[in-house]
């Protein structure tokens, strides 16, 4: 098929990656994962960094690994772009000639060459740094010329391996909209890995989460991240997520609670989503309107924008899925309710801010 098609199994030690992954012509999909769930082994699998032990990998119909046939393209040779998270220009040459290297290695002459690499500084709003070298150049500015590089080699495939973490807050949302009208006016396969739902939700047509080597959940991005089912996409989505079973009531846990929501799916594996902000924390019971009422205790409080994310915990001897939830309040009601970590507390949520949607088998994650 056009695009990248791969089969992938790496196993070491401890840790096995096994993955089947699709990514369409055109297409831009991000890979969300805990740490060490195999997002930058399957990366240096597709850059030709590293060997799988077995498995496949083609773009546009193209084989570059193939363990059963002995197969394996060095980097250089595969028309595998990458831009990762620091720029990696050449130190000792201009922007133009960092640029101007790919179209060179492939046989351009020089006026060519350098004809190509203005072409693509401009594509990405670098024009006027052509003729610095990196040392003169901001992190955004150095990446947007590694981005640049990137795609003056026309690569089949663009590897994007956390590209905008190294940056400053105030250059993210810049560069991301530059690679967001070069993807589009590009029409680049591309593979996205990162950490921020923002990116996934700005740049991706589709999701792939990892968790342990294998993936748990694979779909447009914005589904996946509104209706997640696994609770790691649940807390990069900025969502408290309660697996379960369907009931007309709700959701049923597997220890019994009750999450009080609009009817779930009987019978059927299910999870309860709400947001933090619609969690509010008590330090005696709280009563009132249909609402759900888990004991927990603070695990930690963490800075939110103009919030405080309150991290809960299970009590002891509790039911284990309270770790973990999250609740947004104001620094005022943190210091009122006098929270540290370790304080007992009670969350509070109403029914009619948690949906309940059927899940797959992954949901216990
Ligand atoms: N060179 C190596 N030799 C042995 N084990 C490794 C090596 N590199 C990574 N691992 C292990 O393989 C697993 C997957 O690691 P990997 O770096 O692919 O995860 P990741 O999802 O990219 O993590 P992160 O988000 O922290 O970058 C981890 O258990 C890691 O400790």
């Amino acid at each position: 098929m056009s695009g990248l098609s791969a089969r992938v199994r790496v196993a070491r030690d401890r840790f096995t990656l096994d993955v089947a992954v699709e990514v369409a012509a055109g297409e831009v999909v991000a890979v969300l994962g805990p740490n060490g769930s195999g997002k930058s082994t399957l990366l240096d699998v597709l850059a030709g960094l590293l060997l799988p032990d077995h498995g496949r990998v083609t773009v546009d119909d193209r084989v570059l690994t193939d363990t059963a046939t002995g197969v394996r393209l060095p980097p250089a040779r595969r028309g595998v772009g990458l831009l990762a998270q620091d720029a990696l220009l050449f130190p000792h040459l201009t922007a133009l000639a960092n640029v101007a290297f790919g179209p060179r290695a492939t046989g351009a002459r020089r006026g060519r060459a350098d004809e190509v690499a203005r072409h693509w500084l401009a594509e990405v709003g670098a024009a006027e740094f052509a003729d610095r070298k990196p040392a003169a150049l901001s992190g955004g500015q150095a990446q947007r010329v590694a981005l640049a590089r990137a795609l003056a080699a026309e690569p089949g495939l663009l590897l994007l391996d956390e590209p905008f973490a190294a940056l400053d807050v105030d250059a993210t949302p810049v560069l991301r909209g530059v690679v967001r009208r070069v993807l589009a006016a590009t029409g680049r396969t591309a593979l996205l890995v990162t950490h921020d739902p923002l990116d996934a939700l700005a740049l991706a047509d589709r999701v792939l989460v990892l968790t342990d080597g294998r993936v748990v959940e694979d779909g447009p991005t914005r589904a996946v991240l509104s209706r997640p089912r696994t609770a790691f996409t649940a807390r990069v989505a900025g969502l408290n997520l309660v697996s379960g079973t369907g009931d007309p009531a709700g959701l049923r846990t597997p220890d019994g609670t009750l999450v009080a929501a609009a009817a779930g799916p009987p019978g059927e594996p299910a999870v309860a989503v709400f947001r933090p902000a619609d969690v509010a924390v008590y330090t005696s019971p709280a009563q009132g309107s249909p609402r759900n009422v888990f004991a927990a205790v603070v695990a930690a409080l963490e800075p939110h924008g103009d919030t405080v994310r309150v991290r809960a915990a299970a009590t002891p001897g509790g039911p284990a899925w309270v770790t973990g939830l999250a609740a947004d309040l104001t620094p005022a009601a943190v210091a009122d309710l006098a929270l540290e970590p370790g304080t007992p507390v009670h969350l509070s949520v109403k029914a009619a801010a948690v949906a309940v949607h059927p899940a797959g088998t992954a949901a216990a994650g």
